[in-house]
């Protein structure tokens, strides 16, 4: 937390997923240890789970994807953490009026750490905002559960659960994909991939998969798209059981095989680039691709912290704090 403390100004907490320390075995285990930890993402109960997590999960998982973190890690550390920092000082300079920290839900900085510091320091209203546009429970009600923990039914704590189809938004993501194809050209597809969830979670109720839905329907009408000219898969499997489907990689596969030679992928579930974009999609997809007909596959980046999203951001969280004054 970087800026000047000042107990009366709201205090706006940008929260992400989190993210490992360091590109190696032992910083990945941590990571994937207290995230894999959580009700909230992997729900099985401990005598089943937490053997599985010991001594299968962590000991394999942890240096295959160390390996795939160093291959995209910048030099103020991973992707996720350097373009969160640098979001959250985009929307502090929209927002003098307030002090914007960030937090990680899994890692560091702690997101538990950083509300007990906020809730001490005395701030009248915290404004949380998780950085994921569509609400799942894997993500943001996690966010929520520690939010409760520190700040109770205080009312001195409120969160933001969504802002799938907040216009602002929709349009900074539309922008940002148009400057693209300026730059870059046009493939002769869009595919807008997200981060998946087990279907189990979908049929519970989650409302995740239709807000990707609604989200991705209100960016391709602002683009102007016919319905045939983008896609929308679910990336980033994980165990066995089944996930949202389409997922992204067998529709690269089929496209290719279907002779589509150009593609440009968009990936509006994440806030800022990370593994998940800079990795997956924009090199073992693209890979895929290439391996099944395709000749080219554009990756088009996150937001990250360009100032549309800044202010997209700060704009939300301006009227969340009028909502409370
Ligand atoms: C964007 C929203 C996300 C949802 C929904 C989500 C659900 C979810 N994720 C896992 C398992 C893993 N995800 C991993 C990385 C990862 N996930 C998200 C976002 C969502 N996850 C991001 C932004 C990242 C990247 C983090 C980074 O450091 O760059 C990982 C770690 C990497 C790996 O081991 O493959 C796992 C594991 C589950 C099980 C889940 C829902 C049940
Ligand atoms: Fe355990
Ligand atoms: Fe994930």
């Amino acid at each position: 937390m970087n800026t000047p403390a000042s107990p009366l100004q709201p205090a706006v907490v940008l929260v992400n997923l989190g993210t490992p320390d360091a590109p190696t075995p032992k910083a990945v285990r941590r990571y994937l240890a207290e995230f894999l930890h959580d009700h909230r993402v992997v729900a099985l109960t401990r005598w089943l789970w937490c053997p599985i997590l010991h001594f299968v999960i962590l000991p394999f998982r942890s240096p295959r994807v160390a390996k795939l973190y160093a291959g995209v890690w910048m030099d103020g550390g991973s992707p996720l953490a350097v373009h969160t920092a640098r979001l959250a000082d985009a929307v502090q300079r929209e927002m003098p009026e307030a002090r914007v920290v960030h937090a990680m839900r899994y890692g560091n900085p702690s997101l538990r750490t950083v509300l007990q510091q906020l809730r001490d320091a005395g701030h009248p209203r915290v404004q949380v905002l998780p950085l994921y546009p569509q609400y799942s429970t894997t993500t943001t009600a996690s966010v929520g559960d520690v939010v409760t923990a520190v700040f109770g039914d205080s009312g001195v704590a409120r969160m933001r659960d969504d802002y799938h189809v907040d216009p602002d938004w929709v349009e900074a993501v539309a922008d940002s994909i148009r400057a693209h194809w300026d730059v870059h050209g046009r493939g002769e597809r869009l595919l807008f991939s997200f981060h998946g969830i087990p279907q189990r979670l979908a049929d519970a109720g989650d409302p995740y998969p239709l807000q990707c839905w609604a989200g991705c329907d209100a960016i391709v009408r602002a683009l102007g798209l016919h319905e045939d000219e983008a896609l929308l898969t679910f990336q980033s499997r994980f165990g066995r059981e089944p996930w949202l489907q389409p997922y992204t990689d067998e529709t690269l596969k089929a496209l290719g095989g279907e002779g589509v030679r150009d593609i440009d992928v968009v990936c509006p579930g994440f806030a800022v680039d990370c593994l998940e974009t800079l990795e997956e999609i924009a090199l073992q997809n693209a890979e895929i691709f290439h391996e099944h007909g395709g000749r080219r596959l554009r990756y088009i980046p996150c937001l990250n912290d360009a100032p549309a999203h800044a202010q997209a951001l700060a704009a939300l969280v301006r009227r969340d704090l009028a909502e409370r004054a």
